[in-house]
């Protein structure tokens, strides 16, 4: 028997959602208008000018300004790799994290070339998550909570652009899982290829994450899907998606595993992920199905499929150019430009 009077941690965040700030019309409006007065045809920067309009209603700010963008990387490891569903082991987990620790991975890179901080978080890699296969991944409501909790450390201190991303042998699984537990269908629709698995490895990892999910006997609730086939990265960069909303920072999701996060936490509320940006569409096969489910339009679509917030992070660089233009650029009136029709 339950007790009715233990502490539902769930419940805690379901009201987090419920208590989210709206984007500020006012600064939307002025961000408009003065976007027409530059020196541009009306709308010729397409996309950018979107771009800087919900920056600035977000941060309720216009001009809207990036000047601390930062990129979370949340790694975690995942008992359901003992099942073979990696082409690689999972000690590259936690040998990928002292890469990045010492510059030496793609997204230090790409962190170098558009000025983006870069902050990793680990999460107990030495003790990965249930093999959602045999078991569940948390133990409990409460440890779930404490991850989701714990990535919302993503935003502390000067934020103002949060691109989020991961690292976790076998996580591509885990996500497909959380996928196919919200979203139905069959387990062989929202498998990959992740790192590179053979034929023969892609069909095991469907009946694997096929068999995790049917555990679940129709489950959906999305904080209880996330307790019992997710893991610790994707609760983390729930918080973390969460928490940015509560501050009123946009966020930009990475690839196939990050929009499994920003999926979590659409299912609890549609609304819930407006303040995100995908940033781009993976390779990895059912990323762009999933993104249809949210309703999302990635800026970028590049065939990457790397993970650690790569393709968060070059769709900053964009980002960060649609603030500048529309920061930096003068007005026709004090460039002496003629207007639409003018002299
Ligand atoms: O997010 C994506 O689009 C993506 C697609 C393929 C692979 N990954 C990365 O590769 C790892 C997971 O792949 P796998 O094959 O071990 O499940 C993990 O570290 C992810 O960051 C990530
Ligand atoms: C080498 C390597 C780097 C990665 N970065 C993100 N996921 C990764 C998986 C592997 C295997």
């Amino acid at each position: 028997m339950s007790d009715p009077t233990a502490p539902r941690p769930f419940d805690d965040i379901r009201a987090l959602v419920t208590s989210r700030p709206a984007p500020d019309a006012d600064a939307i409006a002025a961000t408009r208008a003065r976007e027409q007065d530059l020196t541009k045809p009306a709308g010729s920067l397409g996309r950018l000018e979107e771009i800087a309009a919900f920056v600035a209603g977000w941060q309720g700010k216009a001009p809207p300004e990036v000047s601390s963008p930062t990129v979370a990387v949340f790694a975690a490891n995942h008992g359901v790799a003992d099942q073979g569903v990696s082409a690689f082991p999972a000690s590259v987990t936690k040998q990928m994290v002292e890469n990045f620790r010492k510059g030496g991975a793609a997204i230090n890179q790409i962190c170098l070339t558009n000025d983006l901080a870069l902050r990793v978080f680990e999460l107990a890699l030495e003790r990965p998550t249930g093999d959602i296969l045999l078991t569940d991944a948390f133990d409990s409501e409460r440890e779930c909570a404490a991850t989701i909790a714990y990535g919302m450390e993503a935003i502390a201190g000067e934020v103002d652009l949060l691109c989020l991303g991961e690292m976790g042998i076998a996580n591509t699984a885990i996500a497909a899982a959380v996928l196919h537990a919200l979203y139905g269908g069959t387990a062989d629709e929202w498998v990959g290829r992740g790192t590179g698995v053979s034929d023969e490895g892609l069909a095991h990892k469907a009946d694997v994450v096929g068999r995790a999910v049917a555990r679940l006997d129709g489950e959906r609730d999305p904080l209880v899907v996330l307790q019992r086939v997710g893991g610790r990265e994707i609760a983390a960069m729930v918080g973390a998606i969460l928490a940015a909303r509560q501050q009123r920072i946009p966020v930009v999701v990475d690839g196939f595993v990050t929009t499994a996060a920003a999926a979590v936490v659409h299912a609890i509320e549609p609304d819930a992920i407006a303040h995100c940006l995908f940033g781009h569409v993976s390779a990895e096969k059912a990323h762009r199905a999933a993104l249809e489910r949210l309703g999302a339009d990635p800026l970028l679509d590049l065939g990457m499929r790397l993970g650690e917030g790569t393709g968060a992070a070059l769709a900053a660089g964009l980002i960060r150019a649609a603030i500048q233009t529309h920061r930096g650029m003068s007005t026709f009136s004090d460039a002496g430009v003629a207007g639409p029709g003018g002299e």
